[in-house]
């Protein structure tokens, strides 16, 4: 059989490791004035019979257990690059995913190419000379890739070529990996020999853009925001700014805030961190669990008007029960105590401390990060949280419009048009309704169901909102009309309370009057008794 290329070489190669070993031995016995001319001449010799380079890239490096990052982009990149052209291929479950990712077996050589150049690269596989017993596979086999090209390109090779598929490899695993949705843990369980602050489970949501229903004009707006993001590793570099962007989602419960994060991380490939603010002692916690974040990822803090008292009115209205509890916490010290206790157990994480990170000297921290919070009240954020610059985006996602349902029809009934449309289009712009309930409507009960009979329920349920809202209003308007009409008998009856009362201060004052008129009277003739009696 004729060797390949690089088989060829490989033998060349061990060929002369054998000659070096003959020359170390001989060089013991040699004179050593002739050694230096002697070593000169067979470099170039060899050189001139071998004029390639090459360069091991093994799986593990030195004692780590790690497996080599760039081991790990070369596989990724040869498997896409290159893998056709091998005859023999392996296939490998990655570590932290179910992906199977198929390389080049042991001993298999392929080509590539770059601006030109010609280059081998060629997968080894070395098996231990002593048998030995051990937890870890990796120290029986120990795997390596080897590229080999002309030295004349050493310097575009090792400059540029290497860090091209490095680069490449990592774009690929990106592309590739399982994604994973974390969650923070509390701080009891980030010590220890098993301290993880974040747990994670795989990020296997459905949700895509294509799927969400809102305003298109909107969702083209957004996704372009996002995937310009995604790109823009230069630009925030040349002005100067860390490398992320925040989005605040606001609307009433229902309207598809997380559908849209699960889009968002779908849409960019990106892991999701969701950081339970509750659980956070304090500030620093905080920080020692976003730096525990990795870049391309989405940090997401869900209801932020409930998870902290991070707004302004609710700040004034804690610091009035404050006062008032203070009186009673004076006279009681076992709820004063109390109330220490349950301090203690709540977060303390302050707005300036979450300010600090999103905006302040810890945003550089990581990279290319998106910060999302959402809430059903953005009026009750405090300014400084939403302010450009620290929520870049503000997204609000309303209740169900006839664009949104017509993407929603798509989805669940796969229908682009429907007698039944006009109708729905008028409801829909008389009633209030969430995606969420649209969508359950529309999403057939029965196997079997067809379109039409999903769209009546639709009608059916928009019907009744409408009903409903309007008793609503009816309601609304009947109590504010008995609330007047109680404030207007309560007026009434005040004034006329007053009046009765200003009667009775008058009669009072009349008889008074009369009293002290019919007094002086008497007085007088009893001075005029008395004085008749003493004189
Ligand atoms: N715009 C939408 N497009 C498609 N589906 C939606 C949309 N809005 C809601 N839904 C559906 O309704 C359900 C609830 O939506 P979601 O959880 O995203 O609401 P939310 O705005 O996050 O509500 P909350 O404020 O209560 O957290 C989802 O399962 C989703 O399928
Ligand atoms: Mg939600």
């Amino acid at each position: 059989m004729i060797p390949s290329a690089g088989e060829f070489m490989a033998q060349v190669g061990s060929a002369i490791a054998g000659l070096m070993v003959a020359y170390a031995m001989f060089q013991n016995y040699f004179p050593r004035e002739l050694l230096l001319p002697i070593k000169r001449y067979t470099q170039k010799v060899v050189s001139y019979f071998y004029p390639y380079l090459q360069i091991t890239i093994p799986e593990y490096q030195g004692d780590g257990f790690e497996r080599s990052k760039a081991f790990a982009a070369v596989e990724r990149y040869l498997n896409a690059n290159s893998t056709k052209q091998a005859h023999r291929l392996q296939a490998n479950v990655t570590r932290d995913s179910e992906t199977i990712v198929l390389t080049m077996a042991d001993r298999e050589e392929v080509t590539d190419e770059y601006k030109g150049i010609k280059l081998w690269w060629a997968s080894s596989l070395s098996t231990p000379s002593q048998q030995s017993i051990s937890f870890y596979p990796r120290e029986d086999e120990k795997r390596r890739f080897r590229l080999t090209f002309h030295k004349r390109y050493r310097d575009i090779i090792i400059d540029n070529y290497l860090k091209h598929v490095l680069d490449e490899g990592k774009a690929i695993t990106v592309k590739q990996r399982q994604r994973k949705l974390f969650t923070n843990n509390k701080s009891d369980s980030w010590h220890g020999y098993k301290r993880r602050m974040w747990s994670h489970v795989v990020f296997e949501h459905p949700a895509t853009f294509d799927t969400l229903a809102m305003d298109p004009v909107k969702k083209k707006d957004i996704i372009d925001d996002l995937t310009n993001f995604s790109k823009s590793k230069d630009y925030y570099a040349k002005v100067g700014k860390a490398w992320k962007r925040g989005y605040l989602l606001y609307g009433p419960p229902g309207t598809g805030k997380s559908t849209m994060i699960a889009s968002m991380a779908n849409l960019l490939k990106y892991d999701i961190y969701d950081l339970e603010l509750t659980a956070v002692k304090d500030n620093s916690e905080l920080r020692k669990l976003l730096i525990d974040t990795s870049g391309k990822s989405i940090i997401v803090i869900e209801d932020i008007d409930c998870s902290l008292d991070l707004t302004g009115q609710r700040e004034k209205k804690k610091e009035k029960e404050d006062e008032d509890k203070k009186k009673d916490e004076e006279k009681d010290p076992i709820k004063e105590k109390m109330k220490k206790m349950e301090e203690n157990k709540t977060s303390q994480v302050t707005l300036s401390g979450l300010l600090n990170f999103i905006d302040g000297l810890w945003s550089a921290c990581g990279s290319e990060r998106i910060i999302v919070f959402t809430t059903n009240y953005k009026e009750k954020l405090d300014p400084a949280l939403i302010r450009r610059g620290r929520m870049d985006k503000h997204i609000e996602l309303s209740y169900c419009g006839f664009e949104a349902f017509k993407a929603l029809a798509k989805n669940y009934l796969d229908i682009d048009s429907h007698d039944l449309f006009d109708e729905i289009r008028g409801l829909l712009e008389e009633t209030k309704i969430t995606p969420a309930d649209v969508a359950e409507n529309l999403m057939p009960k029965l196997s079997g169901e067809d379109e039409e009979s999903c769209l009546m329920r639709l009608i059916k349920a928009l019907e009744e909102v409408k009903e409903e809202e309007k008793r609503k209003v009816e309601e609304e308007e009947k109590l504010k009309a008995e609330k007047l009409a109680k404030e207007e008998e309560e007026k009434k009856e005040k004034e006329k309370e007053k009046k009765e009362e200003e009667e009775k201060e008058k009669e009072k004052e009349k008889e008074n009057g009369e009293v002290i008129k019919g007094d002086s009277n008497g007085t007088l003739e009893n001075g005029v008794k008395e004085n008749g009696v003493a004189k």
